[in-house]
């Protein structure tokens, strides 16, 4: 059988995308593998499954599978390459959609040439619904890493996990070593994604994330929305700021507690696929 998918990226986190609106695609863990292997199968950080809507509330509903098949409830950068897939499959021609993941209800719309906005929703900040092991909410946390070395933290849930790390230079931080430390820390019962913040300004960062099932991206849009929750609990960033990314620049603005989270950014089509499957 060909399966036919869409190769596209976010600020260079890239996706393989397959339109399962017309027909159920239920991805077996070799097939995923095959798909996001940059040698042996196409190559990318995450799979975007686009499906019917499951309740007539949204237009459509969206899984997500990191390269290590894990599934997951969240991705900014996906939720724009999704709004474009979208369009240019002529899948809907409304100005904003709705969709649902595992764990949120996203509004996304195309701002002008190949940015598109997503209302995030409101970050959660208790530790509970990161999850994250913690007596109890805090703006910052301290946790202590495999040989007793404390490393101060903020913790955030955008509809996935996120631990966010204050540093001078992202361009000499740890990102791996200590991504994958605190990846493994116990007080993340389902592991977490980690951001490497740098503050230039108050309007303007660098990031760096260590993503749960994939490692270093060139962008996380949870990501960059997390660093910016935690950037002005601290008290240390203004509403707007301009995030620098690897891949990119995308732009994140949060009023404040309860309210949503909204970040615009770029997404691309490189080019459509098809794969023999099974092989
Ligand atoms: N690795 C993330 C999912 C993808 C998030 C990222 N690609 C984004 O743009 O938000 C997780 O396991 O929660």
């Amino acid at each position: 059988m060909k399966l036919h998918f869409t190769k596209m990226h976010g600020a260079g986190n890239d996706f393989v995308v397959i339109d399962a609106t017309r027909s159920r695609f239920a991805p077996t863990p070799a097939l995923l593998e095959r798909l996001s292997d940059r040698r042996f199968g196409v190559g990318c950080d995450q799979i975007l499954v686009v499906e019917a809507p499951s309740a007539p509330d949204v237009d459509f509903d969206y899984r997500i599978f990191n390269a290590d098949g894990s599934e997951v409830g969240q991705c900014g950068n996906g939720s724009r390459a999704l709004a474009r897939f979208v369009r240019e499959h002529g899948l809907s021609d409304k100005a904003a959609i709705r969709v649902r993941t595992q764990t949120s209800v996203l509004e996304l719309r195309h701002v002008d040439g190949n940015r598109y906005r997503v209302d995030m929703g409101a970050p959660r900040l208790d530790p509970a619904d990161v999850p994250f092991d913690a007596a109890a909410r805090a703006e910052r946390y301290t946790l202590t890493l495999a040989h007793g070395e404390p490393l101060e933290i903020g913790v955030v849930s955008m509809g996935n996990p996120h631990a966010v790390i204050v540093v001078a230079d992202v361009d000499t931080a740890p990102v791996a070593a200590l991504g994958e430390a605190v990846q493994r820390h116990p007080a993340f019962a389902q592991s977490v994604n980690v951001g490497f913040l740098q503050i230039v300004d108050r309007t303007h960062v660098r990031l760096r994330v260590y993503e749960r099932g994939v490692g270093e991206t060139l962008a996380c849009g949870t990501g960059a929305c997390a660093a910016v929750v935690v950037g002005r609990l601290w008290g240390q960033l203004d509403e707007r700021v301009d995030v620098q990314v690897r891949g990119g620049e995308l732009t994140i603005e949060w009023s404040g507690e309860g309210q949503p989270v909204l970040m615009t950014g770029p997404a691309e089509t490189v080019f459509e696929g098809e794969i023999e499957w099974p092989k």
